[in-house]
């Protein structure tokens, strides 16, 4: 298993650090560190009092929890929120509220969910001509919907 430093921030010495609630979980949820309400439609950055250093060649990414999105509207404004492995800064979740009632949140709900994953870099080869291909240019839709 990959070993992630994590550290709690000075408003933060209290909340259970983000982890995953199944065996099988693929993300770990992140927690509110202040509380916040959100009229309809407005959005929020919420903090979750927490930094961390991911390893060269990983991201972490920011994803909504379904449930908040289905009974709310509430969901991630940037999903997926990419967090760069040589970000230091605190972890924050733009929410927005899609709903039509305001959304309290608690300080410590869970609001969001954080996925760490590879990530392949590449270099450029610039050319005049690429490859030809059986879809060519064809796309949004070019191959019908049934
Ligand atoms: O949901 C998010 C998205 C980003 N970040 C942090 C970590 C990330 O490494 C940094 C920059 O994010 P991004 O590259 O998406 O934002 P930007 O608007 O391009 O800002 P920058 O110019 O700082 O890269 O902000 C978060 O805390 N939460
Ligand atoms: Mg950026």
């Amino acid at each position: 298993m990959t070993t992630v430093e994590i550290r709690r921030l000075p408003h933060n010495q209290d909340l259970p650090l983000p982890a995953y609630e199944t065996e099988g979980a693929a993300g770990m949820d992140l927690r509110a560190a202040e509380p916040v309400t959100l009229k309809p439609g407005a959005r929020h950055l919420v903090p979750t009092g927490i930094a961390i250093a991911l390893p060269q060649g990983f991201e972490a990414q920011v994803r909504p929890r379904s449930g908040l999105a289905v009974k709310h509207g509430v969901t991630v404004l940037n999903s997926p929120g990419t967090i760069d492995c040589d970000y230091r800064g605190e972890v924050k979740v733009p929410l927005i509220n899609h709903g039509e009632a305001d959304f309290m949140i608690a300080r410590g709900d869970r609001i969001a969910q954080m996925v760490i994953a590879p990530v392949t870099r590449i270099g450029w080869q610039e050319v005049d001509r690429l490859d030809e291909t059986a879809r060519g240019a064809g796309g949004f839709g070019s191959s019908g919907h049934r």
